[in-house]
């Protein structure tokens, strides 16, 4: 096709306009459409097309063809340099002057991306004080945004294995996903998009840490995280915002971290890791019992303002009672894995004086979990009266008193002996005054037994009955030890867990006694079967001896009289 024969076939073109940028040049073996089409058709295109079909209505829209098509050039251009550019910068440029480079380019984004709104930026740098302060807010606000990076959308990330101080002074480690310098990510806060990126900077001026590998003079890059919005969004980010990452931030070091089981020696207590599996999925009690104590931990943890607005410390007791074997222990440790708190097993033997317990209580962090196991036992009746006792005489060398001598102990005609009025007060006393979201949860397997001082309404806030294994706890222990949801055994077994009290402990044993689902099912329903012919039988022993008993002092009138007769002689 020669250009005459396509100037006619389009028709309208003038000389020196350029055929070649025309859409329908050759793609057109019809007659060109009418103006009238073709201007509807535009408003539908995009904005390249509009450009390019402009170049049909007349010279003007030649010029502005070209201008396109000068400007795609240009751009072409400039991308081949910059990409030139970067790779003969990656050989030739220092790393520290890459850097600075990245952290200008990282601004200046930052800057295009406030899309013309007045944008604020606050910068949290890792360290301060001349590099020699660890800025708790930047480790903060690193651990949260590794739960907001998508490592499938990020092409470079950069993983770092991060140490946290646990209020006991130990540490414990995590591993997390961080930005690698000039990435950022957007996370939405109260409906507020909230950008954070991150920069770093040779660490050369100065500012930074010293470096200390290899002794070098070379200094650590310069670690900062900048969050910016829209500046109208300044008193959310500060009051509402920031806090809510260090809470957030908080939460997710407390879930990574081991959680650590306490005991008392002397005045200190010690610590160890604390690997118990128990959680409220593994534990074997009433559903609608579980689902309350769950419940009441949530509403506890949100209600920090309520507990303040109500003149209430922030604290909650626990009162769990039943039989030997029925989880109360098991409970403790699914509150302390759930919660993530640590565990304080009071052992009252080893803590003769009330000082002793309030160093003891003070000695406690927050959100942490005190135990008293068999409250019951650790109170006879002499030690519950309120009784004011002078110190015994070894008392003062006594394992009790390592440590700076406390207030009580600088006066020791008022130390006063362990009592369980003593127990209560000081909890009620230290609760509120020093310490909070702290849970306190007693065990006992008689609460018949226990002091009425104990039981008094608002002490301990919920009373947890830990009883036999019922059908749904079975289940439970079912699932968690064969995997097992249904079987042709559950029917009968059913039925004499109605039948026989057994406790979970009992059954966890029979379940356990083959990895077989099948044979350790088949244990567990003889073990029931036994365990009822056995009650069956002392129950009909025990009509026996109370029907005979009956016969000896009944005031029937038929045999009354003749046992009185006979006793009589
Ligand atoms: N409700 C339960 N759910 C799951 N496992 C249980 C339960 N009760 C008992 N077990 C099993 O029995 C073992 C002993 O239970 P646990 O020590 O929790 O009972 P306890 O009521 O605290 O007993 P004690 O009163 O003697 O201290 C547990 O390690 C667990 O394997």
């Amino acid at each position: 096709m020669s250009a005459d024969t396509c100037r006619r076939t389009i028709g309208g073109f003038s000389r020196g306009d350029s055929v070649g940028a025309n859409p329908w040049q050759y793609m057109q073996p019809f007659p060109a459409p009418s103006r009238n089409l073709r201007r509807r058709a535009m408003d539908h295109l995009p904005l390249t097309a509009k450009l390019a079909g402009a170049s049909m209505e007349g010279g003007a829209g030649g010029r502005v063809v070209d201008t396109y098509k000068k400007t795609l050039a240009t751009a072409a251009s400039v991308a081949a340099y910059a990409m030139l550019a970067r790779g003969m910068a990656r050989e030739l440029l220092p790393e520290e002057l890459r850097a600075a480079v990245r952290w200008v380019a990282a601004s200046v984004r930052a800057r295009l991306g406030a899309g013309g709104k007045d944008r604020h930026t606050i910068v949290i740098r890792r360290h301060f004080d001349g590099g020699y302060s660890e800025n708790q807010l930047f480790e903060a606000a690193r651990t949260y945004l590794a739960t907001k990076i998508d490592p499938r959308a990020m092409r470079r990330l950069c993983l770092a294995r991060s140490r946290h101080k646990e209020p006991d002074g130990s540490s414990s480690w995590s591993t997390l996903l961080c930005m690698e310098d000039g990435g950022s990510t957007t996370d939405s806060f109260e409906g507020v998009e909230f950008k954070w990126t991150s920069v770093e900077t040779s660490g050369d001026d100065g500012g930074g840490k010293k470096g200390k590998s290899h002794g070098s003079s070379h200094r650590a890059p310069r670690e900062t995280l900048e969050l910016s919005f829209d500046a109208q969004h300044t008193d959310a980010a500060l009051e509402r915002y920031v806090p809510f990452i260090m809470s957030a931030a908080e939460q997710l070091q407390r879930r990574d971290r081991a959680l650590k089981i306490f005991m008392n020696e002397g005045r200190a207590w010690h610590g160890i890791n604390h690997h118990h599996p128990a959680t409220f999925d593994t534990l074997a009690m009433d559903p609608a019992l579980k689902t309350a104590v769950v419940d009441d931990l949530d509403r506890f943890l949100k209600r920090k303002e309520y507990y303040q607005r109500i003149g209430k410390a922030w604290k909650r007791g626990y009162l769990l009672y039943g039989p030997p074997g029925t989880g109360k222990s098991s409970l403790v440790a699914a509150m302390a894995n759930y919660l993530r708190f640590n565990l304080y097993d009071l052992d009252l033997s080893e803590v003769r004086l009330n000082s002793t317990l309030q160093r003891l209580l003070i000695g406690m962090p927050n959100k942490s979990i005190l135990v008293i196991e068999d409250i019951d036992c650790c109170f006879d009746a002499k030690s519950r009266e309120d009784s004011k006792m002078p110190m015994p005489a070894d008392a003062g060398n006594s394992s009790d008193d390592d440590g700076p001598p406390s207030k009580a102990c600088q006066a020791p005609q008022q130390q006063q002996n362990l009592t369980l009025s003593g127990l209560l007060n000081f909890i009620d006393g230290l609760w509120s005054t020093s310490g909070e979201e702290r849970i306190i949860v007693f065990t006992t397997n008689y609460k018949d037994r226990l002091d009425p001082a104990l039981l008094r309404p608002g002490r301990m806030d919920m009373h947890v009955y830990m009883g036999h294994c019922g059908w749904e706890a079975f289940r439970t222990l079912a699932r968690n030890y064969h995997l097992v949801d249904d079987h042709a055994l559950f029917p009968e077994i059913q039925g004499l867990l109605a039948a026989v009290e057994v406790t979970p402990a009992e059954a966890s044993e029979m379940l356990l006694r083959s990895e077989d689902a099948d044979i350790a099912l088949r244990v567990l329903t003889d073990f029931l079967q036994d365990k009822r012919r056995r009650t069956r039988k002392e129950a009909s022993e025990i009509n026996i001896d109370t029907a005979e008993k009956a016969m000896w002092v009944s005031p029937s009138p038929l045999i009354g009289p003749c046992l009185s007769e006979e006793t009589k002689y």
